[in-house]
């Protein structure tokens, strides 16, 4: 039987407790990493590894976790990532995601290839989210999107840049992802004629454009007033671009799902913080399951953390109220967090906090 959600203590167990009830296709694809999942595993492991510098004989009987990303008010330094097909495991699907992370002062990125619409999703959570996009061949569609992201207030543009291509996920290839006939993927389109022999992940992979790249983020620009945001960078050159482009920086290698033994985010942060050198927000995700794994992030110069993964597990445990217990424990963890390092804001977070290990 499924713990009720009071029992479940941290991620980890809304994990496991998740892993129990998702169907076996949503459990392959939601869980899994590319190839050998080296980078799955170590994006957990990396937090460990540093240790912290905790200062003592500090009040901090007021703690204020607050910040804020592109002028959006958190009160934490923590939102959601872009999660394909979050109605594999509920019916409200992205909208109770965004319900939930608005409901604890978070918020949410939708990404292009939803169950829901961007309308429906946005009208949820009312100037909190993003929209992640997936720059399609058919750049007709893509404007499309921007325009109406644009339209229904989201407050920036999320471009995926690490994803020419899918990359080599066993598990799926083993247990594929069909979605039931007749659902409707709203951000997709009608299938190209030809390729109706394809599950819907292989599909997707159709519609990508392989040939992204630094000259068409003129064209983008062209298309939407919002910030845009360069998601899946890991080195401090591509991070210095992305400034030079007027661009902010997500450092992530995808939840180790596209290129196996590529560096964690938490590896590459502080080279690409310093290659920025101010000029854009910094943003990571990767493996995040505790508060402290957040500050660490915040101490080596993130703006803020995104959790896809832990979202997904509380989602398929109990819709809105999952992701917002989901939640609710990273914050609680990272205001707990901050008051034994000797912290109080999340300003005073710097890499004078941390000690690497030897
Ligand atoms: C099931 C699943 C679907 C994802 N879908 C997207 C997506 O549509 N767009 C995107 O940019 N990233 C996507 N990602 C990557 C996440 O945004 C994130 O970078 C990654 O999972 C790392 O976070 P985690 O370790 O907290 O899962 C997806 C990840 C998972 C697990
Ligand atoms: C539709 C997919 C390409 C979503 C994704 O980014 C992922 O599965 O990692």
């Amino acid at each position: 039987m499924t713990p009720d959600l009071p029992e479940l203590l941290n991620l980890r167990e809304i994990e496991a407790a998740a892993c129990e009830v998702l169907p076996p296709a949503a459990f392959a694809y939601y869980r899994g990493g590319a190839n050998d999942e080296h980078t799955l595993r170590a994006n957990r492991e990396g937090y460990a590894a540093l240790k912290l510098r905790p200062r003592m004989l500090v009040d901090v009987s007021q703690i204020d976790t607050s910040t804020t990303v592109l002028g959006v008010p958190l009160a934490f330094p923590v939102g959601v990532a872009p999660c394909a097909l979050h109605g594999l495991v509920h019916p409200d699907a992205e909208v109770a995601t965004a319900r939930a992370a608005a409901s604890v002062g978070s918020l949410m990125t939708l990404s292009t290839m939803s169950h829901r619409t961007i309308e429906e999703v946005f009208g949820a959570a009312p100037e909190r989210c993003w929209f992640q996009l997936y720059l399609y061949k058919d750049r007709e569609v893509s404007r499309a999107l921007i325009a109406r992201a644009e339209a229904a207030g989201a407050r920036a543009l999320v471009l995926t840049v690490d994803a020419p291509h899918l990359g080599r996920r066993e598990a799926i290839i083993r247990t594929p992802v069909h979605i039931e006939p007749g659902t409707v993927l709203p951000n997709i389109g009608p299938r190209t004629p030809g390729r109706e022999h394809l599950d819907d992940l292989a599909y997707f992979d159709t519609l990508l454009d392989p040939s992204l790249s630094w000259r068409d983020l003129a064209w983008l620009r062209e298309q939407t007033r919002l910030p845009v945001i360069l998601k899946g960078l890991l080195t401090a050159e591509d991070a210095a671009l992305a400034a030079e482009h007027g661009c902010h920086v997500w450092a992530s290698n995808h939840g180790g799902r596209q290129l196996d033994t590529a560096v964690t985010a938490l590896e590459a942060l502080p080279e690409m913080v310093e290659a920025v050198a101010g000029r854009a927000e910094v943003y990571l995700d990767g493996g995040i399951s505790r508060g402290t794994d957040v500050i660490k992030c915040l101490a080596l110069g993130a703006r803020a953390v995104f959790v896809a993964r832990p979202v997904l597990y509380g989602l398929a445990l109990a819709g809105e109220a999952g992701v917002r217990r989901t939640l609710e424990l990273l914050r609680d963890e990272v205001r707990l967090g901050m008051a034994l390092c000797g912290k109080t804001r999340v300003g005073e977070l710097g890499p004078e906090l941390i000690r690497r290990s030897q």
